[in-house]
């Protein structure tokens, strides 16, 4: 057992241990019998909560970032508070988890799951459920059928042992389905599962409908790194695709009669589509097109290569689990000329098929290995 997970488990006695002792029953009974019997316990509750206490931030402190190395198997959530819930209501998703330790519905369900494919919208998960039914021989012919049209969130297809996932635009409505989604994989006791954005950008100095595998993932800020506030502070996490996953998908990349290119490169990934990707045409510019450009440069030089709003929070929060996870995008328009994406529907929709395309050949040959 991981030395994380034995933290864990002790974590949670010693919790349990501090409310026992510290239960108002018990504190009443001991003010009103004045016991003498009750002297030792109630200095014993201190005890127990400080080593509570130094067993949770001894968990939390070797429970960084789970190296790379060790990403195989089964999945260890970075919570321990779970392990005190009888059950989980993943609440956007619609689904009840009760902790049991037979095989439970969800294990039934989803214990199969080994890739997990998000995108933005509805409409192009729906349409990825229906190309990798041909892509991996499904026999399903029916409407794809949305498994959390109760939460009227997201919406959730599967193909065999592949989910697709719509998670709306951007980190913050992305990272509530990807807590929802890593804890059902976890409770459905999948082995090894594979989380994949499938998504739209902007490229910078790539022309339009070129295929991006993101390296690093960096913030708005230019740096490599995800932050977010955490209890009124600031937490910074770092931001990295496992190599093996960006290695895998680009050697399942465009060939030369695709009719286009797979590269791969940095990505920055901001919150906000206007202003945090320097555009001059939202709202809102408090900036010349000269402080754009220079923006855009300065994003060049760091080998960043595409824009969108994910991928700093996707790859540290996958990297914090240690699961296997990858960014692949095509991008519609090229930043360096200009800001609005003026390419027609139907031809965004026919370069939203090329990363199905790379990612149908990545998940086949990832399937025929499993
Ligand atoms: O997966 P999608 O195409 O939604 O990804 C990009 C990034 C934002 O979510 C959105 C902005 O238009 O598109
Ligand atoms: O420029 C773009 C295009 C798609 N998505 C983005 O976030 N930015």
């Amino acid at each position: 057992m991981e030395p994380c997970t034995l933290l864990c488990r002790h974590y949670v006695r010693f919790r349990k241990l501090a409310q026992f002792a510290t239960s108002t029953r018990r504190r009443r009974i001991g003010r009103v019998l004045h016991s003498p019997l009750l002297f030792p316990f109630q200095k014993w509750h201190h005890v127990v909560h400080s080593v509570a206490n130094k067993t949770f931030r001894s968990f939390i402190e070797n429970y960084t970032v789970r190296p790379f190395s060790k990403m195989s198997g089964s999945i260890e959530l970075a919570n321990p508070h779970l392990e005190t819930m009888c059950s989980d209501f993943l609440y956007h998703l619609n689904i009840n988890v009760e902790n049991s330790q037979e095989p439970t519905e969800i294990k039934n369900k989803f214990g199969d799951v080994k890739v997990i494919c998000c995108g933005g919208t509805v409409s192009r998960m729906r349409q990825l459920a229906l190309y990798l039914r041909k892509v991996l021989d499904d026999p399903e012919t029916g409407e794809p059928v949305d498994l959390c049209s109760g939460g009227h969130r997201y919406a959730m297809f599967k193909v065999g042992p592949v989910l697709t996932v719509s998670h709306g635009v951007g980190s913050s409505t992305f990272s509530v389905v990807l807590h929802e989604l890593l804890k059902l994989v976890k409770y459905a006791g999948c082995e090894d599962p594979v989380f994949l954005r499938i998504g739209t950008c902007g490229g910078v100095g790539v022309p339009p409908g070129t295929v991006v595998v993101t390296k690093n993932a960096f913030n708005g800020f230019l740096r490599n790194e995800h932050e977010i506030a955490i209890l009124g502070k600031r937490v910074v996490r770092p931001a990295q695709f496992p190599d093996s996953v960006i290695k895998d998908v680009i050697a399942y990349g465009s060939k030369e009669d695709d009719g286009f290119k797979t590269i791969s490169g940095n990505t920055m990934g901001t919150d906000c589509f206007y202003e945090g990707q320097g555009r001059l045409d939202g709202a809102i510019c408090e900036y010349t097109e000269a402080d754009k450009m220079e923006f855009l440069k300065k994003c060049f030089d760091l080998g960043i290569v595409n824009i969108e709003m994910e991928a700093s929070m996707f790859a540290s929060v996958t990297q914090k689990i240690g699961v296997k996870a990858g960014d692949v995008c095509v991008t519609i328009v090229n930043r360096l000329n200009g800001d609005q994406v003026e390419i027609t529907m139907e031809k965004k929709h026919e370069f939203e098929q090329r990363p199905f395309l790379v990612v149908g050949r990545y998940i086949k040959n990832l399937l025929q290995k499993c």
